[in-house]
């Protein structure tokens, strides 16, 4: 069984309703239990242009390999009708996985940990609500991460 932490994002078609139903299917998956949820998070795209994205982050404890999770997250995508048109485009439902136990993975098909997580507040923050003690595979302690990312411009959606 591994903890795995999967960043969710949605900027189209009403993404706090996008991300309630992608974290319902998140909690059918097989062989996984949904462990915790954070509060969503509203901040303006990093690229310009877009709508604001909502954001939230959750943890799973899984016994999918990390591909068969990968494989299960698109599904879902596909499934609230994620076109992949341009690679930074708006989205319905962006599922990544941010980290998968202290595991480093290279792959053409996966990096984990998500290589811009710790550029992103509208990752950090959710990820600490949730994971506040977490130490990154690197050893990093997630508190210095965010310690150097600033809050500013998030939003966080009280229930
Ligand atoms: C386009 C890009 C980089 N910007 C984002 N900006 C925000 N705020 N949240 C996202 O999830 C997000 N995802 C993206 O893919």
């Amino acid at each position: 069984m591994e903890r795995a932490y999967i960043g969710l994002g949605s900027n189209l078609a009403e993404p706090a309703e996008q991300l309630r139903q992608a974290l319902a299917s998140l909690a059918q998956l097989p062989a996984t239990r949904l462990v915790s949820v954070s509060s969503l998070y509203v901040s303006d795209s990093l690229l310009p242009g877009q709508p604001r994205y909502t954001n939230a982050v959750a943890a799973l404890d899984t016994d999918l390999q990390a591909l068969a999770l990968l494989d299960a997250l698109q599904a879902i995508e596909l499934g609230q009708g994620r076109e992949r048109h341009e690679r930074w485009g708006p989205r319905t439902l962006d599922l990544d996985i941010l980290l998968f136990g202290n595991r480093q993975i290279d792959e053409p098909r996966l990096r984990v940990p998500h290589s811009q997580m710790h550029l992103r507040a509208f990752v950090l923050y959710p990820l600490a609500e949730i994971a506040a003690d977490l130490q990154l595979p690197d050893g990093s302690p997630l508190s210095t991460l965010l310690a150097a990312c600033p809050f500013e411009g998030l939003e966080r959606l009280t229930p």
